[in-house]
């Protein structure tokens, strides 16, 4: 992919996980900085992938062809408002939003600036699995959309969205959902420890019977989930019971009310930041 000067403003979980994914890439670490107010994690990032760093945000704004702006939604505006103070700094160059709620509109309120694409990554980005959404106004041009698609196919798959209310829906349903099968996971370790594992064994049984049941998806592109899950249920067997149990306690209608709750705060943020 085309190597601009990539700069990241907040050196958090999500950036760190993009940098980690695009170092591992081929990304050069010479055409990329990231900006923070604290040193720890800036000190880490240099350490570990060699990148530049900076405690300045305007320094790597100046320095960017593209910014990458991944500061929590909160402090957004906060942080643009004390970059646009330092005039014309984003001016012209392409603006990359990688925050829940906060719209391509409001962005261009805060900046100035129109040339933004709206991302919503998640963090197995950091092993390059991860998944993103982008959205993108018809007047951005080709370069810089294929830059923002290749950027993250750098650290994963991407998924381009038509309209701007498709990144709140991707939110829900990729961004936030990596927790959702964390908070799976730990139900099922602690149950296992309660059986009497260990919490070393309670982890190698999640963990490995998640990762074999991800692979097993991925590797039977053509095979349903629900034949798959299918094949693990014999008549009248243990996995049956347990499938019961999950049914009986409408474990769909949860997980739709989960992830419609997920969507509804992307839509609140929007007409909050
Ligand atoms: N964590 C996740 O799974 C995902 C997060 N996101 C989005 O990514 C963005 C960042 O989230 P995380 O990395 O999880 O948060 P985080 O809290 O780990 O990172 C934010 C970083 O921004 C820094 N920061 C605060 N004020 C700043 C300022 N004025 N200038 C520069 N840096 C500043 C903080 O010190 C912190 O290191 C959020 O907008 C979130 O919506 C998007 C997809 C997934
Ligand atoms: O929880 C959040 O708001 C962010 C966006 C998606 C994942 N983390």
């Amino acid at each position: 992919m085309e190597h601009r000067n990539l700069a990241f403003i907040g050196a958090g979980n999500m950036s760190r996980s993009l940098i980690s994914g695009l170092i591992k890439a081929g990304y050069p670490p010479s055409s990329i900085m990231a900006a923070n107010p604290s040193k720890g994690k800036l000190s880490q990032l240099a350490k570990e992938f060699g990148i530049g760093v900076s405690q300045d945000n305007s320094e790597v704004a100046n320095w960017a062809q593209v910014v990458v702006l991944a500061v929590k939604p909160q402090m957004m505006a906060e942080m643009l408002n004390a970059l646009g103070q330092t005039a014309q700094l984003l001016s012209g160059k392409l603006l990359i939003s990688i925050a829940a709620g906060l719209s391509v509109t409001r962005l261009t309120e805060l900046t100035g600036q129109t040339r933004i694409i709206r991302t919503m990554p998640n963090t197995p980005s950091l092993l390059g699995l991860g998944m993103t959404g982008l959205y993108a106004s018809s007047a951005i041009n080709q370069d810089d959309r294929d830059y923002a698609e290749q950027m993250m196919q750098a650290v994963g798959k991407t998924l381009w969205l038509n309209d701007e209310d498709g990144i709140n829906k991707i939110t829900a349903a990729a961004g936030s959902a990596p927790a959702y099968f964390f908070l799976f996971m730990e139900a099922m370790a602690a149950h296992a420890t309660a059986l009497g594992f260990s919490a070393e064994e309670a982890r190698l049984l999640v963990e490995q019977t998640a990762l074999g049941a991800a692979n097993m998806v991925s590797a039977n592109p053509d095979v349903s989930l629900s034949e798959l899950r299918a094949q693990v249920t014999s008549k009248g067997g243990t996995t049956a019971q347990a499938i019961a149990h999950f049914q009986a306690q409408a474990l769909d209608t949860l997980v739709a009310d989960a992830m419609n709750a997920a969507l509804l705060r992307a839509r609140e943020l929007e007409t909050q930041l």
